[in-house]
């Protein structure tokens, strides 16, 4: 069996860092994975990890846009049509991996998870080859600190989980900085210092939005239109509480593992290889037996 997990997210949440995160894991459980990089305008700096199947090879960003005059985001949509007419290309790539764990390395343009039909019919694609794929969402610890940036980004995994009927792992990133930020108790810029406001913020509280002081709140109470927009989008949080986010911090192997068996565990990772525990029967389900 193959599994796929890919790694999306807006611009600088932390993916590359993530993907190669979880190979370091990996290995040090002695388990093996691949990075898959998807992104063509990657800089090669960013792997730790030598992809060990590549976009870059097939298309760069670089070319499309010196020899095509595109500019970076039209760039890089071409470079998504040009690998969607040549999946036979990622089929040859792919056809090496048998039994493999490949770690997909998405890039930032979040058009690509709400409207863009790459990520639906690629993730289509693999399910036809037998590979079962999962998402991981990830946005940075950083959009806690405005609210209404925040809400923005679980809005976009929203979106983007709407767009991609796969099983989802939202994540918040870089935790390492929130930690720091609450030791040193006076710099929590938009009041997240404590523990159980981070918790309001992992399991997403929609009341945030209306009911925390904060930097807008002037503007909240003059403008009534903003402030119906607000309404309308704690209403459709509490009506589809879809999002949630495990919080990650690369410093700390315990949260790595963590998040990582969420994601064995939404791929259901390796139970074809063992025998299935069956389930545990209530004593009473025997009654009409005996
Ligand atoms: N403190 C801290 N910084 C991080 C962490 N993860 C990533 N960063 C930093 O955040 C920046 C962006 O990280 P990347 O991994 O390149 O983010 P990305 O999502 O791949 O970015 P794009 O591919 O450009 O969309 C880099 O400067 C990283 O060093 C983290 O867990 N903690
Ligand atoms: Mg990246």
């Amino acid at each position: 069996m193959r599994y796929a997990v890919l790694v999306t997210g807006p611009a600088g949440a932390g993916k590359s860092t993530f993907c190669n995160g979880i190979m370091t894991h990996l290995q040090t459980a002695k388990r093996s994975g691949h990075i898959v990089n998807l992104d063509p305008a990657a800089n090669s700096d960013a792997f730790e990890y030598e992809p060990s199947i590549d976009i870059r090879d097939l298309i760069s960003l670089d070319d499309v846009m010196e020899h095509l005059g595109y500019g970076p985001n039209g760039g890089l949509v071409y470079c998504f049509e040009y690998l969607l007419q040549n999946m036979d290309w990622l089929d040859e790539e792919l056809g090496g991996f048998e039994d493999e764990y490949l770690i997909i390395d998405c890039p930032g343009q979040i058009e690509l998870y709400t409207h863009h039909p790459f990520l639906p019919t690629l993730v289509r694609h693999l399910q036809r080859l037998g590979i079962r794929t999962c998402a991981t969402y990830l946005i940075e610890s950083q959009f806690m600190e405005d609210k209404y940036k925040f809400f923005s980004g679980v809005l976009s995994a929203m979106s983007a989980m709407v767009n991609l009927e796969v099983s989802w792992v939202n994540i918040m990133s870089k935790m390492d900085l929130v930690t720091s930020n609450s030791e040193d108790r006076g710099s929590g810029r938009n009041g997240i210092r404590a523990k159980k406001d981070i918790a309001r913020y992992l399991e997403p509280d929609p009341m945030l939005l209306i009911s925390a002081p904060g930097s807008r709140d002037e503007r909240t109470e003059r403008d009534s239109k903003f402030h119906s927009l607000n309404q309308a989008i704690v209403q459709l949080i509490e009506d589809h509480p879809l999002v949630k986010f495990l919080p990650l911090d690369l410093t700390n192997p315990d949260s790595i593992e963590t998040v990582l068996s969420h994601i064995d565990f939404v791929m259901q990772y390796g139970e074809d290889e063992e025998p299935k525990e069956p389930a545990d029967l209530d004593e009473g389900d025997f009654a009409d037996l005996e």
